[in-house]
């Protein structure tokens, strides 16, 4: 409404000042101009308070629709189930689009669609002003307007193609930036003074994305300035023939100063409506990216009719899986045939690139097997809801997460539920070996692990976080897994990788104690580890070749025990790696 008001206020100058020009002109008593000078005034005040209003009441709708489509594009992309979209560059370029539409470009979209609404009240109000005067001149100006805005839309249409193609850069733009202040890459950064090396590649990348913003400005600067300039010759000619009837007597000085007025503001509000136009075309093209994100299917499709998955009790069964990450690239999972019977510590062996953390990610159902199928207690994996599966596996994964929160947040998030619980979760750290840790820092689990915020951001407090050891990280996360020690399947891929012997041995044998009776699959390089295993599978170049227990692989004088004893000679003494029954060593 304030809108559709607002733009009826250039109009009702023109009337207003042509009203107070002709009566002055004709000799009239100072009564009869009060109301009309008093009109203009109120007009006049109207004029200068409404851009601040209508500003104020612009940014609030602009933070609402920002929000709600921020909220909406997180929502859709939290929904994907699997892993596969984020390793696909193109839809990273859909979303670093849609992600602009939530963040800068709402906002002339928003302001865009307000001026069209105004300008067009605007236009029309004055149009009509200025046919009562000259309707020539009101339709030359009203066709002058039509190949501003099929430029326009030609212009936004390429300008949106070249912001497209541009989006790799960007998202290399950011990529080069995050290297800058993330502190994990800082150190080697300025050891290996990668610093210059990496700038002159995010200055070629800034001069590639600036490259194609000038095509963009100066396309739009030509064509903008060749539509003003049309506009400017039809006001001159106008204004020439105006000059002459008002010299000739045919019409009125009041007509002569509504004509200049209604001229120059026609101008500008057919401008202002083309203006809205493109920024509205503009923000519904970029809209686009962002509902063509919302419309994207899960990329893990939801079985029609779901099966509940009950508590595991025959076991886990991968026939015959095939996997490559995509169809371009190799097979890394050839034929794996293998059952992870209920209640068997199972430990999985391999060199690096076997497939062995791409065999984890099919379990927790990240991707589907490209051929061949996986199966708990019978039921196929794909015919579950994949959040049924993972609420019954505890993972730790390879490339486990450190969060700026709390100790006890870091532990608490292994099972949201429990995120209050802190004899459970101080009982977690306990098996990890981490609960004395955490209660050396200054505010024991309350501490903030950060360095990246202050702990007051969160909770009103002043003091500075502080920041763990990488090993001291690595039990937390394990913590964090053992909040779902009550879990159907518990996953450890290497969650030694980091640790000091004096902590491997321990966190061993808590775990041993831990998955007596339980189904489990562990994953470790330090094959000593592993030697209290049920079973032992190993995995080379995506395919099993070996299974046994410890005794049984070392009999069989394969692979497994060449890289046993491959192992054990590296300390040099074998005792280490091979104690004698009993012993607590795992
Ligand atoms: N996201 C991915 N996209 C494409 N290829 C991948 C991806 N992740 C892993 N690979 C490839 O799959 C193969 C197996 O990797 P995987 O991480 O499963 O091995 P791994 O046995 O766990 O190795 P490591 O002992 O080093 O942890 C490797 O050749 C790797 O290049």
């Amino acid at each position: 409404m304030l809108t559709i008001a607002a733009g009826t206020l250039p109009a009702a100058v023109v009337w207003l000042t042509k009203y107070v020009v002709d009566t002055l002109a004709a000799g009239a008593p100072a009564d009869a101009l009060v109301r009309p000078t008093a009109g203009l005034v109120l007009v006049g005040l109207l004029v200068a308070v409404e851009p601040h209003v209508s500003g104020y009441l612009r940014g609030e709708l602009t933070r609402r629709i920002s929000r709600r489509l921020e909220l909406d594009l997180y929502s859709a992309v939290n929904g994907f189930s699997g892993l596969s979209r984020f390793e696909s560059p193109r839809f990273l370029d859909q979303l670093r689009m849609a992600t602009r539409t939530t963040g800068g470009s709402i906002a002339p979209a928003t302001i865009g669609l307000f001026d069209i609404v105004r300008s067009l009240v605007t236009a029309v109000s004055l149009l009509l002003t200025l046919a009562a005067i000259s309707p020539v001149m009101a339709g030359i100006l009203l066709l002058a307007a039509v190949p501003a805005v099929v430029a326009e839309f030609r212009l936004t249409r390429s300008a949106t193609g070249t912001m497209f193609s541009l989006t790799p850069e960007n998202r290399r733009q950011l990529f080069y930036n995050s290297l800058m202040t993330d502190l994990s890459a800082a150190s080697e950064l300025r050891l290996f003074g990668l610093g210059r090396f990496l700038g002159r590649r995010l200055a070629g990348t800034i001069d590639r994305i600036h490259a194609g913003e000038r095509r963009i400005d100066r396309r739009t600067a030509t064509v903008q300035g060749g539509l003003a300039l049309l506009g400017a010759t039809i006001s001159a000619a106008g204004l020439a023939w105006i000059v002459g009837s008002a010299a000739t007597g045919r019409l009125s000085l009041g007509d002569l100063a509504a004509f200049i007025a209604a001229v120059a503001g026609t101008q500008s509000a057919l401008a202002g409506l083309v203006t809205g136009f493109a920024a509205a075309h503009r923000a519904l093209v970029m809209f686009g990216y962002h509902r063509s994100v919302l419309g994207l299917p899960d990329d893990l499709p939801e079985p029609s009719t779901p099966v509940p998955l009950p508590a595991l009790r025959q076991g886990i069964e991968l026939r015959d899986v095939w996997f490559r990450y995509d169809d371009d690239l190799p097979w890394v999972l050839e034929g794996v045939t293998l059952t992870i019977t209920a209640g068997e510590a199972l430990a999985l062996v391999g060199l690096n690139g076997a497939g062995k953390s791409t065999l984890i990610k099919l379990l927790c159902r990240f991707y589907d097997p490209t051929m061949g199928s996986i199966h708990w207690d019978g039921v196929d994996l794909r015919d579950v809801r994949v959040t049924d599966v993972r609420r019954r596996l505890g993972v730790l994964f390879q490339d486990y997460m450190s969060y700026d929160l709390t100790a006890a947040e870091n532990i608490g998030l292994g099972d949201l539920d429990r995120l209050d619980d802190r004899p459970g979760i101080e009982a977690a750290a306990r098996s990890a070996g981490v609960d004395a840790t955490v209660r050396s820092l200054g505010r024991g689990y309350e501490t903030m692990l950060s360095r990246l915020f202050l702990a007051e951001e969160t909770d009103g407090r002043t003091d500075g976080g502080t920041s763990l050891s990488g090993g001291q990280w690595q039990r937390l996360a394990i913590a964090r897994t053992l909040m779902r020690r009550d879990r159907d399947l518990l996953i450890l891929d290497e969650p030694s990788a980091g640790l000091d012997a004096e902590s491997e041995h321990q966190l061993h044998q808590s775990l041993r104690a831990f998955r007596a009776g339980r189904t489990s699959l562990l994953v470790s390089h330090r094959l000593g580890t592993l030697r209290d295993a049920d079973r032992i599978v190993v995995l080379s170049g995506g395919r099993i070749t070996e299974t046994g227990t410890h005794d049984e692989l070392m009999s069989a004088e394969q692979s497994y025990a060449r890289l046993f004893t491959l192992q054990a000679s590296g300390y040099g003494d074998a005792r280490v790696a091979d104690p004698p029954a009993g012993s607590t060593t795992g």
